[in-house]
């Protein structure tokens, strides 16, 4: 053995290892790498054994290589019945945790009892793919060839599960960002990794025993955080959380474009409003201008001819109604040779002095009686509660204050008046008939006088 020993401290071991199962192993630029690597690099230290690693493609190759005894050692593997035919094994001297990952919809599986009728990849010639042969076999696995093409299967959804170790699922995952992939539960067993010689090469296992013995806890700590990658591994649905992000934003723009728009929107509101308001009063004024108008002289402001015929209507349908009713006297007062004015002092002398003389008998009259100008120069009083000799001292009233007034252009003014009383059950019109003609006889009696219907 110590023969053995010296010739293989001389010669290099030959050895293999998976290729692409990092951060376990892998060659990388043709080079070992990885935390195998650093145990190997120990172990070389401590035993004065030199390795010359023999490249292969898969890991299945380097297994097919170690049972051709092409290669003499590999130095990461879980051991199996299968295996230990053609390996020898070492004591374990890294343990690491196995664990099933799905697509991030999937629920938590609390193991590997759980799984159902899922549909899980596991890489051939692994020791996973013995042990759920052995311990499950109605599992409906998916053989792949690597843990790379197993978690492919799982992120493009042809499998729902994957198994692998946990720090080289991790690495994937993050190497090739199969962000939609998660651990999704823990499975047993997990690995327990040894160093294996192949047939033949049995003499070497005592020395690389003792020198892995003697790996203190330190060394074993640098290593693993060397290569430890565990912490990178982020639930974080980043993606939500942008989503969730951007439909905030839209809100939050919605919001704000909605409450620009409100506040233009109640401005502009309350300028048409305002407009609105001015506009209906405007015609509020307009509609009691037209009505002034269409009950009323534009030039002397009392009421015209259309207010008085409305007003001898409804006097007649009162009087239909109530028989009995109080007395009532017309005056017609026509003003004498207003033609004169007019041809003398021009038409709107003529206006003036009918603004003067209306505004005479405006003030002559009571509250009661209805002064209108009938047209030209010719007005009429309608006196409630007044009988043809009332409707006399009235117009004796008027005679008394033309006298005394001086109006513009011609100081002096005479009037003729007819008077005449609503008879009972008297159409109104008719007592304005019998005023008409006393009016005419005042005039055709010399003017300047008042002249009553009743007297004849
Ligand atoms: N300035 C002015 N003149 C008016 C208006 N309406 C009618 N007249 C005039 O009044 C005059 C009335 O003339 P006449 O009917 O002959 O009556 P008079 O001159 O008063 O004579 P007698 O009534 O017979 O005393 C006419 O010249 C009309 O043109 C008016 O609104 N303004």
């Amino acid at each position: 053995q110590q023969d053995n020993l010296q010739r293989s401290n001389s010669e290099p071991i030959s050895y293999c290892v998976d290729p692409n199962w990092m951060p376990y192993e892998a060659i990388r630029d043709g080079k070992h790498t990885g935390l195998s690597a650093d145990y190997m690099a120990l172990i070389s230290a401590q035993s004065g054994l030199t390795f010359k690693l023999i490249p292969t493609r898969s890991w299945q190759q380097s297994l097919r290589f170690l049972e051709e005894r092409r290669c003499q050692f590999t130095p990461m593997l879980n051991k199996t019945d299968k295996r230990e035919k053609y390996l020898t094994f070492s004591n374990v001297y890294f343990r690491s945790p196995n664990v099933l990952v799905s697509q991030r919809e999937q629920p938590f599986l609390q193991g590997f009892e759980n799984i159902g009728q899922r549909i899980v990849a596991i890489p051939t010639e692994y020791r996973l793919m013995e042990y759920v042969r052995e311990y499950h076999p109605n599992t409906n696995v998916l053989p792949v060839r690597n843990e790379h093409e197993g978690l492919i299967a799982v992120a493009e959804g042809d499998a729902d599960l994957f198994i692998g170790s946990l720090y080289s699922v991790n690495a994937y995952i993050q190497r090739q960002k199969l962000n939609n992939l998660k651990i999704s539960g823990w499975m047993r067993p997990e690995d327990e990794l040894r160093m294996a010689v192949s047939t033949g090469s049995e003499h070497l296992l005592p020395t690389i025993n003792a020198a892995l013995a003697q790996i203190d806890e330190e060394q074993h700590l640098q290593i693993f955080q060397r290569w430890n990658n565990i912490s990178v591994i982020d639930d974080t649905n980043h993606e939500l959380i942008w989503q969730l992000g951007f439909a905030a934003l839209a809100v939050i723009l919605l919001l704000t474009w909605w409450s620009c728009m409100s506040y233009r929107y109640n401005r502009k509101l309350s300028a048409s409003n305002s407009q609105l308001e001015q506009l209906r009063e405007k015609l509020e004024q307009t509609v009691d201008k037209l009505e002034f108008l269409s009950q009323h002289d534009p030039l002397t402001t009392l009421h015209n001819r259309s207010f008085l015929q409305q007003m001898m209507v409804r006097h007649n349908s009162d009087q239909r109604e109530h028989a009995h009713d109080s007395d009532t006297s017309l005056i017609i007062i026509d003003i004498d040779f207003f033609k004169r004015i007019n041809d003398t002092f021009g038409h709107s002398a003529g206006d003036k002095v009918l603004i003067e003389f209306a505004q005479l008998l405006q003030e002559q009259t009571r509250e009661s009686d209805i002064l209108a100008r009938w047209g030209g120069e010719e007005f009429v009083i309608v006196c409630a509660h007044s009988n043809a000799a009332d409707a006399r001292k009235l117009c004796e009233r008027i005679n008394n204050a033309l006298q005394e007034y001086k109006f513009s252009y011609q100081p002096q003014l005479t009037c003729s008046f007819g008077i005449a009383q609503v008879q009972p059950g008297e159409p109104i019109e008719s007592c304005f008939d019998r005023a008409d003609k006393a009016l005419y006889q005042a005039k055709k009696s010399g003017r300047n006088r008042i002249c009553s219907a009743e007297d004849d």
